[in-house]
């Protein structure tokens, strides 16, 4: 089987974590813990990242049975391979579908006969690519093609003897780069007629290496956004001739340029006409072609003929960056296309599906901006969802939550697996399960903060595709974080440049052929951006080279603090145990995590020594555990109050929003926590998989099984309660912290009209800030990731009010609020000044943060604290952030090594700086 083996891994997705492997990929910071709470089950909101498969073999074979299917196929073009277990003549039967959907035939029986039950438990995947054709009008029986298997590296050794009989099919090569692939014509929706996509090869070479390397942060989806948007220049799109606006009474804000030349981009998007004639430019990937009797449409990038005119996709993808006011625009889409009739029978609603946390975000500008009686709205959400589709219909505007969509889909996750199967049972079960919101025919869906549909597997992503709607929208800052097939799933989302909305096509025709490294496969994919993205930054400038919106300067100060003698003391102790137990670590080969929890102990001690509980100290006074040996216990073997105490110290490492030890990965972390029976903490699915390969927590090296752990109880989503009114404000007691000490000094002479914004990721500092503020009698509020949706609303609005004489002593001057609470999105303008008490190894993270305070609607200079224990590890995480930042700008040359790694091994690096480990 050697060429099963032969072919290597090259491929940065395809991660079987474990204690000695590589980890599934990071998701994006942008909206860490937020989306996942509300949700009963984590793994249905964001399930691991698939594995990315590898080829195994190919062969040729052939299509049969053509005479009975009207599908047309050319020789070249990729087809899918669907099983069809419900044939009457055979179980085992695999269709052949071309790209506009249609069926071209089945495969051979034989050939079927040994393909299906691998393809039925989703071992492998397939692909077929037509070596005959059938477009010559005569009647055809059989037509070559080449059959492509491929598989997660993980099961290549198991599918060994399974698929041994391929071999000794006629063995052709893989499936070349995508050269039939002609997209030369393709424009970029600028007027400058530079076209897409770019030739330059160096360019060309420098996106891929950015789309395969370690993605899943901020910085590295920018860059390789602005490589695939450089050719595309968007300060010349024409402005609508006659948007909403005070004039016309519908708004009492007029849009700003760059919101007018989005809102005539998008009212083109939602009503795309098909080439006419064969000089027409392409839309959608479709041009028209010269036949010999007829014209027909030809697909450009799957080489598909058609005479009938194809279905275009209607919508797109909003990318402006933060504060470029996209809420405002989408409002104006509504009302600049209030009147227009949907086709079919569509009615006239908006539904905006948002994340919690941006849900009365949308509410307040529809207050701020929609002029009185010029737009109905209604908010679907918590008890107002008791009313029918028939109410909601008669809205312009419904607005929703993502976990809305969850909670009414129609969609048991053990049955369909994939969005297109789950869009394709669309009609037979929307009627029956489906909530509300799966009845109405929407004129319009947007999605807000659309990254979160980039999995396809989540039951929002899947609902989302089900909707029925006429237009669809994602908004989103990134909609490639980790790999373009995040790009794949939004594409699903919006049914748009039919096939490649359909995963296998998505698969086939990029990112197959991306992990090749063909440059084609990138200048479709850029192609691809330049049909359906409209991407502003907020450094983009207008046709005068002007900024698109101008703001005021922002300042940054960094603020040393020195620890007192008691909290250096204990700070010492710590690290000198975590730098000897990691030293000990490396040299045996055991898990490192253990350090891990020793580094967010000492980035509290940086805080204050009393954030840190007495058992830990204890724990490290004692000698390093060795090994264990014995059975697995299970934890239905605990006792009740063992099993108590462990999900209590899991719900501690969840707010303190701890790191995994396999993936090192907060933000995955606290999706889907578990904890062993020895106490160690993991994301569910990583310690899984390291359970495949060796039944051995990472930690502690202590035998463990799948009955050893336990996770959080799915609904333990504690409602947020201020610890200064709750009775724990009894137990509250203040403690000593230089940091809070500077705070205060600093927020005692800001002056009186200025409000100021405290960042922290640990709540229990925050906790102790206000405590601090209190005794101080100074005026401060809170923002929590775990308030309902009206508690977030007042907070927020309350803190928005400006300070006048008048309120000036009980308007909250200060917000306390958790770096990660889910605060993306929201506008705290009111503040001009932001203390970030502890920094972390993203920098992104920190750059969401100061952009609520640093956008449009801010009239003050904003200044920015950064307040650092010095001599500590906090130093070192600011040299690892300067480095990181250093690493993602110049992330597409190849020479870089640390781009190359996995979160994992760059974190290992880290450590091993931070605690000065050779
Ligand atoms: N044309 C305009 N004139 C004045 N203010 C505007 C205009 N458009 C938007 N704004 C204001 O700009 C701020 C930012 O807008 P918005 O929240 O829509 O940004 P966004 O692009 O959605 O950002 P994010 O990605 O962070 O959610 C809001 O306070 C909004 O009211």
């Amino acid at each position: 089987m050697e060429n099963f083996m032969s072919q290597g891994s090259s491929s940065h997705q395809n991660a079987q974590a474990g204690p000695s492997s590589r980890p599934a990929k990071s998701t994006p910071s942008k909206r860490p813990r937020e989306e996942s709470k509300p949700v009963k089950r984590e793994e249905d909101v964001n399930p691991p990242l698939p594995e990315m498969d590898e080829h195994l073999v190919t062969f040729r074979t052939d299509v049969v049975g053509v005479q009975y299917y009207r599908g047309l196929v050319g020789k070249g073009e990729y087809v899918i391979l669907r099983r069809e277990p419900q044939n009457k003549f055979d179980p085992n039967a695999v269709q052949v579908i071309n790209a506009s959907g249609n069926q071209v035939g089945h495969i051979p029986r034989a050939v079927a006969g040994k393909l299906a039950e691998l393809m039925d438990h989703a071992l492998i995947s397939v692909e077929g690519r037509m070596v005959g054709q059938n477009l010559d009008g005569a009647k055809h029986y059989k037509m070559g093609m080449d059959l492509s298997i491929y598989a997660k590296p993980s099961l290549k050794e198991v599918l060994q003897p399974e698929l041994a009989w391929a071999l000794n099919e006629t063995q052709v090569k893989p499936p070349p780069p995508t050269a039939h692939i002609s997209i030369s014509g393709v424009k970029g929706h600028g007027n400058s007629g530079t076209g897409l996509p770019s030739e330059d090869e160096k360019t060309m070479k420098k996106l891929l290496e950015g789309l395969t390397q370690v993605g899943g942060d901020q910085k590295h989806a920018d860059t390789v956004m602005d490589s695939l948007t450089s050719d595309i220049d968007v300060s010349k799109l024409p402005l609508h001739p006659d948007p909403p606006g005070i004039a016309n009474g519908q708004l009492s804000t007029d849009i700003l340029p760059h919101q007018s030349q989005a809102l005539k981009w998008m009212i083109d998007r939602e009503n795309p006409q098909l080439p006419q004639t064969v000089s027409d430019k392409q839309v959608q990937f479709w041009i028209k072609q010269k036949g010999n009797h007829k014209d027909y449409f030809l697909n450009v990038a799957t080489r598909t003929p058609q005479y009938d005119p194809p279905t275009l996709g209607r919508g797109g993808i909003i990318v402006d960056g933060m504060g470029l006011g996209k809420t405002l625009l989408m409002l104006s889409l509504v009302l600049a296309t209030k009147k227009d009739q949907g086709s079919g029978n569509f009615g006239n609603a908006t539904l905006i599906v948002c994340p919690l946390s941006v849900l009365s975000n949308w509410e307040k500008q529809i207050g701020d901006h929609i002029s009185q009686g010029q737009m109905t709205h209604y908010t679907y959400h918590g008890a107002s969802k008791s009313v029918t589709a028939k109410t909601l219909e008669k809205y312009d505007v419904i607005i929703t939550t993502y976990n809305a969509i969850a909670a009414e889909a129609p969609i048991d996750l053990s049955g369909p697996k994939s969005p297109m199967k789950a869009t394709q049972a669309k009609k037979a079960k929307v009627s029956t399960s489906a909530g509300p919101l799966f009845k109405v025919k929407w004129k319009r869906i947007v999605a807000d903060e659309g990254h979160i549909l980039r999995n396809p597997k989540a039951k929002m992503t899947q609902g989302f595709a089900m909707l029925q709607a006429e237009k669809r929208w994602i908004c989103t800052g990134t909609p490639i974080v980790n790999s373009p097939s995040d790009l794949g799933s939004l594409l699903t989302c919006l049914q748009i440049c039919k096939p490649l909305d359909q995963p296998e096509y998505f698969k086939t025709l990029l990112l197959r052929p991306l992990k090749r490294g063909d440059p084609v496969a990138a200048r479709l994919l850029q192609a691809l951006v330049g049909e359906v993205l409209l991407r502003r930054t907020k450094d983009s400038r207008d046709k005068q080279g002007k900024k698109l919106i101008a703001l005021p300067s922002i300042e940054y100060f960094r603020v040393g603090v020195k620890l007192d003698e008691e909290t250096r003391n204990v700070y010492d102790e710590v690290f000198e145990g975590s730098r000897q137990r990691f030293q000990q670590a490396m040299e045996t080969g055991q898990g490192t995590a253990n350090v891990l929890s020793m580094l967010t102990r000492m980035r509290q001690l940086c805080l204050s020594a009393q954030l840190v509980p007495q058992s830990f100290l204890d724990d490290l006074r004692r000698p390093i555990p060795k090994a264990s040996v014995g059975p697995a216990i299970s934890i239905s073997s605990l006792t009740p109050e063992k099993k108590e105490d462990l999900i209590a110290k899991l719900r501690h490492y969840v707010e303190e929003d701890t790191e995994c030890g396999v993936c090192y990965d907060e933000t995955e972390f606290t999706k889907r926590p578990c904890i062993t029976d020895c106490g160690h903490a993991f994301c569910y699915p990583c310690i899984e998989r390291v359970l495949l390969t060796a039944p051995l927590c990472p930690m502690d090296r202590h035998p463990i099984g799948l009955p050893s752990i336990l996770e959080l109880p799915p609904d333990e989503v504690p409602e947020y309660n201020d610890p200064l009114d709750s009775s724990q404000a009894k137990t509250l007691l203040p403690v000593k912290s230089a940091k809070i000490d500077e705070l205060v000094k600093y927020l005692k002479v800001f002056p009186g009209d200025e409000k100021t914004l405290v960042f922290s990721q640990f709540t229990s500092f925050l906790d102790q800030v206000a405590l601090r503020l209190k005794e101080e009698g100074m005026s401060w509020t809170r923002f929590d990731g775990r308030m309902n949706a009206t508690k977030r609303q007042q907070v927020i609005s309350e803190f928005q009010r400006p300070l006048t004489p008048k309120n000036a002593a009980s308007s909250p001057k200060v917000m306390l609020i958790s770096l990660k609470s889910g605060a993306v999105g929201l506008n705290l303008t009111a503040a001009s000044n932001v203390f970030l008490c502890d920094p972390w190894w993203q920098s992104a993270i920190e750059a969401q943060a100061i952009d609520r305070v640093h956008r449009m609607g801010q009239k003050k200079e904003v200044r920015v604290f950064q307040l650092i224990a010095e001599d500590t590890i906090e130093s070192a995480v600011l040299d690892i952030q300067k480095r990181k930042d250093a690493v993602v700008a110049k992330a597409f040359e190849k020479s870089s090594k640390e781009s190359k790694m996995t979160k994992k091994e760059a974190r290992f690096e880290d450590l091993k700086e931070l605690l000065g480990v050779k």
